[in-house]
């Protein structure tokens, strides 16, 4: 068997199409554009890449669009001082902070400081809460999962009934959250991680594999069910000296040469998962300032 790759460029071209038909109608009733904040301390050049892009995208869909960046050296109280400022701007829908935050400065009490009401992210405990509660209608939902159940439902469509996915991985950013969305369709979800004892044999029973582990090329092919999707959200830079010297290429967490072989379908890397992850925060953008107007909630399944 060869493996149908599943496009995530495509797909996330789609919903951003949609994106921007929803924040024009958004325009045409509220007088305003959708705003979204992004706010990035520090110069990992990688979190740099990540947020021009998310500002480009916003920018494209008719967004308000602000970038903040704050020096390494700021302190927490600033970064807080910030978000306090973006909670209370009206024109602002969305707050998203690039992370990894700098050491020094609590990840989780600036995460808990933002307005759930505009957590694009889907990060603070309310909008966690709500997905675990199975209230995900009422959550702003994480992006890399929304975005990786989009991919795995283009190919299985939206129930999972009788399904067993593994997801190895245990993140709060994607493991977690992935897992909830995948029980919300009816799989039955094995949550696996790094420490987990017969790893390859509990892969080897996934109808669907969301690897989400954060180690390059971990899962082999012979980890594989025949016939299995597998979603591959790791995004891993590795040396490439054949690409000559001081060069890096991207892998995910998967072999996905040797997995190729033996699923039905996959996600590449790059191309996959990621370019979802920017799509889904631009619908979150438009998703929290409809909600926060009081008007429907907009749909981007595709
Ligand atoms: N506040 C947040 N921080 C981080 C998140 C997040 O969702 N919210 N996720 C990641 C980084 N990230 C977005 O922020 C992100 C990662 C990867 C991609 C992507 O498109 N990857 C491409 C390859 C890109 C490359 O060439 O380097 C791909 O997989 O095709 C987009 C967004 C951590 N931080
Ligand atoms: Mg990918």
């Amino acid at each position: 068997m060869t493996a149908r790759i599943i496009d995530g460029k495509a797909v996330a071209a789609v919903v951003l199409d949609k994106v921007r038909l929803a924040s024009a109608a958004f325009k045409d009733k509220t007088g305003r554009p959708p705003g979204l904040a992004v706010v990035l301390v520090g110069e990992d050049p990688a979190s740099q890449v990540y947020v021009r892009n998310k500002g480009r995208e916003a920018e494209a869909a008719g967004f308000r669009s602000e970038q903040h960046t704050l020096p390494v050296s700021v302190s927490e109280a600033e970064v807080l001082a910030l978000v306090g400022k973006l909670n209370a701007d009206p024109g602002i829908d969305g707050i998203l902070v690039q992370l990894p935050l700098p050491k020094g400065i609590d990840t989780e009490r600036v995460l808990l400081a933002i307005d759930p009401a505009k957590d694009v992210d889907g990060f603070h405990p309310i909008n966690v809460g709500l997905l675990n509660a199975g209230a995900a209608d009422k959550a702003l939902v994480p992006c890399t999962p929304a975005g990786s159940m989009i991919l795995l439902e283009s190919v299985t469509g939206s129930s999972l009934a009788g399904k067993h996915a593994v997801v190895v991985g245990r993140s709060n950013i994607v493991g977690k959250p992935v897992a909830q969305l995948l029980l919300q369709r009816d799989a039955t979800v094995t949550i696996a991680h790094s420490k987990t004892a017969n790893l390859a044999e509990i892969c080897r029973t996934a109808d669907v594999l969301v690897a989400a582990v954060g180690r390059p090329e971990m899962i082999r092919g012979s980890w594989v069910k025949p016939g299995a999707v597998v979603i591959d959200v790791g995004v891993n830079r590795i040396p490439a000296p054949e690409r000559g010297e001081g060069k890096t290429r991207l892998v995910g967490d998967v072999a996905t040469a040797e997995a190729m072989d033996v699923a039905s379908a996959i996600t590449p890397v790059p191309g996959g998962v990621g370019p979802m992850t920017i799509a889904l925060l631009m619908a979150n953008t438009v998703t929290a300032a409809s909600l926060r107007e009081g008007l429907p909630r907009p749909v981007f399944t595709v």
